[in-house]
């Protein structure tokens, strides 16, 4: 999303809090004899590890509760100036009453949930004696002995869990957001109260744009630290998953649907970044031989700056175009000119951030390019133009970076050396249909399987033979 917004040209804050208090990490800490910052800097950095080897790109800023206190006191002393915040017994709750608008983002009425809530108790007020109303929230909780604790205007405690995103919120972006992220998990209570919290301080919106992400599920169950059901992304990257894969499988659903997480899916997925990878390499391999050099390739300031009205001179096609400019360039490959896909791609990303037609339009790019390459390699030629398949390969390996998506080959001969001969595809043909006839099945897989992973389909004919494309 991130790297999308840049590219069409937005200047970009993103901020993204850790939660480094609450009650789950102090029962960690508890059960590990250790505190609670020792736990939550354990996660973070773990966190921080993971998140960099899918080449995510660093938050603007990460700001942690306990590093905003003073900004939460300050929220919950207005909160009680207005009215709408109640002190009992050192606790400090939300009057969700007095909120008139409390509800609107998930669509539910407070009359409806008191309704449906009657007599009910939860664990931030276990007597039920505290709170006037069971949909209240606590701003400010009573230290309870042993646990970390500040000293505050309502005694000795700790902060509740919404409040923290609302004053971090108003401390480091101001009143009002344009996009508000999370699960959506979170809409109810959590984007909910911060929205009562924030909103009737400011008298603004919060956010402009909510989205909410659909859940990672397992057999259609949410995949969750409490259940239990969980994989991590350490240990499919341990395991050998290429972090583009994933970064794949997360794509290939739009961001608000659900995402079952099986083995069949990560496979396909691997599958996929197979081709797409072939694809970002083609220039590598190929560039050469169709005669036009490197193809910018060893250049690494194209299109830096806005990418409004400029014209890239450096464009390798004879045109007057404007050609792309990407905020935030990595590659370096030169950016591509206006054409057909980069349209679609801009209009499904454009419709609510619509990554599976928006990846639709890279694996055409990737399929058409290793139909050329295998036209280059099998019969060393193809009819179409070179300036043709460079801005087919330049637009794909833009595109794919906007959505994080990168291949460059470790050095020179890495991309030669996934170059296959027709003698070679022979050769291994041979190699499998001797597997077959020792009833090696998984060997013969096996080299199937890698020739498909090059582009190369085996086809079993009827009498025996195998011919391939
Ligand atoms: N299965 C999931 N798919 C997508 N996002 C998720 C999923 N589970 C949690 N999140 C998001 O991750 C963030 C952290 O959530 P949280 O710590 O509550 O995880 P959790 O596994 O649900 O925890 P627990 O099971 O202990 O309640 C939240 O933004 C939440 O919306």
């Amino acid at each position: 999303m991130r790297r999308y917004l840049q590219w069409r040209g937005y200047e970009v804050q993103y901020v993204q809090n850790f939660t480094d208090i609450d009650d789950k990490i102090l029962n960690r800490a508890n059960a590990e004899g250790t505190s609670m910052q020792e736990v939550s800097e354990r996660y973070i950095q773990a966190y921080f590890e993971d998140i960099r080897r899918l080449n995510v790109i660093d938050a603007s800023d990460y700001p942690r509760v306990t590093e905003n206190i003073s900004a939460i006191h300050q929220l919950i002393q207005e909160l009680e100036k207005k009215g709408y915040a109640y002190a009992i017994d050192g606790d400090v709750y939300y009057k969700v009453q007095n909120f008139s608008e409390y509800g609107k983002l998930s669509g539910r009425s407070l009359d409806d949930m008191q309704a449906g809530a009657s007599g009910r108790v939860d664990s931030e007020d276990s007597l039920g004696k505290k709170k006037q109303n069971p949909f209240d929230f606590a701003l400010w909780k009573a230290a309870k002995p042993g646990e970390p604790a500040w000293n505050s205007p309502w005694g000795v405690g700790r902060p509740g869990w919404h409040i923290e995103c609302s004053a971090m919120v108003k401390a480091l972006l101001g009143d009002t957001i344009d996009i508000h992220s999370g699960g959506g998990d979170l809409v109810f209570p959590h984007h909910e109260n911060e929205i009562a919290q924030s909103e009737v301080i400011t008298l603004k919106p919060l956010a402009r744009y909510w989205m909410h992400n659909g859940m990672v599920t397992v057999n259609s169950e949410k995949m969750s630290k409490s259940l239990g059901n969980f994989t991590t992304i350490r240990q499919l990257l341990d395991r050998g998953v290429e972090p583009n894969a994933l970064r794949l499988f997360v794509l290939q659903a739009h961001y608000r649907k659900p995402l079952d997480f099986t083995e069949d899916a990560i496979a396909s997925a691997e599958n996929a970044w197979k081709t797409l990878k072939e694809g970002l390499l083609f220039g590598y391999q190929y560039g050469q031989q169709l005669g036009i050099g490197d193809w910018g390739v060893g250049t690494r300031d194209w299109g830096l700056g806005s990418r409004k009205g400029k014209t890239n001179t450096q464009c390798p096609m004879p045109h007057d175009a404007t050609c792309y400019m990407p905020g935030n360039p990595s590659t370096a490959v030169a950016p591509p000119c206006p054409n057909p896909y980069v349209e679609s791609f801009q209009k499904a990303m454009d419709d609510d951030f619509n990554t599976p037609t928006s990846l639709a339009v890279l694996f055409e790019l990737a399929k058409e390019l290793r139909r050329q390459g295998n036209l280059l390699t099998h019969q060393g030629k193809t009819d179409t133009s070179s300036e043709t398949i460079q801005q087919q390969w330049q637009t794909l390996v833009h595109l794919a970076q906007v959505l994080g998506l990168e291949a460059v080959p470790k050095d020179e001969t890495d991309a030669k050396q996934e170059r296959l001969s027709n003698a070679d595809i022979e050769t291994l043909i041979q190699q499998r249909q001797n597997a077959r006839k020792q009833r090696n099945f998984a060997a013969s897989d096996l080299i199937r399987d890698q020739l498909q992973g090059v582009g190369v389909t085996l086809i079993d004919k009827p009498d025996g033979t195998t011919v391939w494309h």
